[in-house]
């Protein structure tokens, strides 16, 4: 079986408060995007083949293979399933470390995957509990469409904002922001306004009402991300904005953007939402 774990971008992030736990609250509209991962997973009936096997290419991937998110889910469910022996295949595209939730999206994605390949049966509120073990953001990747989240990014409810039709620009300066790294930078702060309410204005008021919380930090530091936000703007995005810890910067549009040669040393995507 060969599935698409794909990017999140993050609209409007506000951090309110740090828990006992010593993770943050927060809360933040979640939204798919089409920058997507390959991942093959081949049930293997070779006797003598290894219970689970992975390999990658494309981007290079941090860390031992032991420690990929794919592994991690597989494992999972092996403890309370007997699943077959597997190989696993991913191959990388979305940048790592980058407010993409690119692994999160791929530990959910094996999830998913494995429950329909051996007919496991999970429920979707089953098979995000798993995924929250993984990451806080990875339950969002279960069911996959746009979410007003909260608590640790794994709390979840139904949002009517849909985007279907408008362009988006991903620009990666291939900067590797670590998530813990980027919440240490922050001062939590219980929002003046409810973010649900803001995205219910015009896209094009946007720009004056919905932040990113670890924007003022991290712009502070890497001055190349504010540099990016503003030539999306040039471009003529209707609202612009980093995704989760960074570094990725993404535009909104209402016509295909043309990033020529503006973003040199990125990673630039672009698509149509869903
Ligand atoms: C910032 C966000 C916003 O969408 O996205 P990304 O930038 O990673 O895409 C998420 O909160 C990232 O979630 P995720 O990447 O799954 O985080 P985890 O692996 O669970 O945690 C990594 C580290 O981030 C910090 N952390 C994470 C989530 C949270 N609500 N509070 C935290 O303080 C903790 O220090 C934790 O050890
Ligand atoms: N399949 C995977 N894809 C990307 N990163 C992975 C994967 N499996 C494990 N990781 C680890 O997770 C880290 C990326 O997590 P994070 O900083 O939250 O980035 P992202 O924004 O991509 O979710 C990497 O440093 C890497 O070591």
């Amino acid at each position: 079986m060969v599935t698409f774990p794909n990017a999140k971008i993050n609209i409007g992030l506000n951090i309110v408060g740090k828990r006992p736990d010593g993770f943050h609250n927060l809360e933040s509209c979640f939204y798919p995007v089409g920058w997507a991962d390959a991942l093959e997973i081949l049930p293997q009936t070779d006797w003598h083949h290894q219970v689970v096997s992975f390999t990658s290419s494309g981007l290079s991937i941090p860390g031992n293979q032991d420690s990929n998110l794919c592994l991690k889910a597989y494992r999972l469910l092996a403890e309370d399933f007997a699943l077959p022996p597997v190989s696993i295949h991913l191959l990388k595209a979305v940048p790592i470390g980058a407010g993409l939730g690119g692994g999160s999206a791929d530990a959910a994605f094996t999830i998913k995957a494995l429950n329909q390949l051996f007919s496991l049966d999970i429920s979707t509120e089953n098979q995000q509990k798993y995924a929250r073990s993984l990451g806080s953001d990875c339950a969002f990747f279960i069911e996959n469409k746009p979410m007003y989240c909260f608590g640790k990014g794994d709390q979840f409810e139904e949002t009517s904002l849909r985007l279907t039709g408008k362009w988006i620009l991903l620009v990666n300066p291939g900067l590797h922001i670590s998530t813990a790294e980027a919440y240490s930078g922050i001062t939590p702060r219980v929002p003046t306004q409810d973010l649900r309410e803001l995205l219910q204005k015009p896209i094009g008021q946007w720009r004056d009402f919905v932040k990113n919380d670890f924007e003022e930090s991290l712009f502070k530091n890497h001055s190349v991300l504010p540099q990016i936000k503003a030539k999306i703007y040039d471009l003529g995005a209707q609202y612009a904005s980093m995704s989760g810890s960074g570094s990725t910067v993404y535009g909104i549009f209402d016509h295909e953007p043309d990033p020529a040669n503006n973003f040199q040393n990125s990673t630039v995507w672009k698509g149509e939402l869903n």
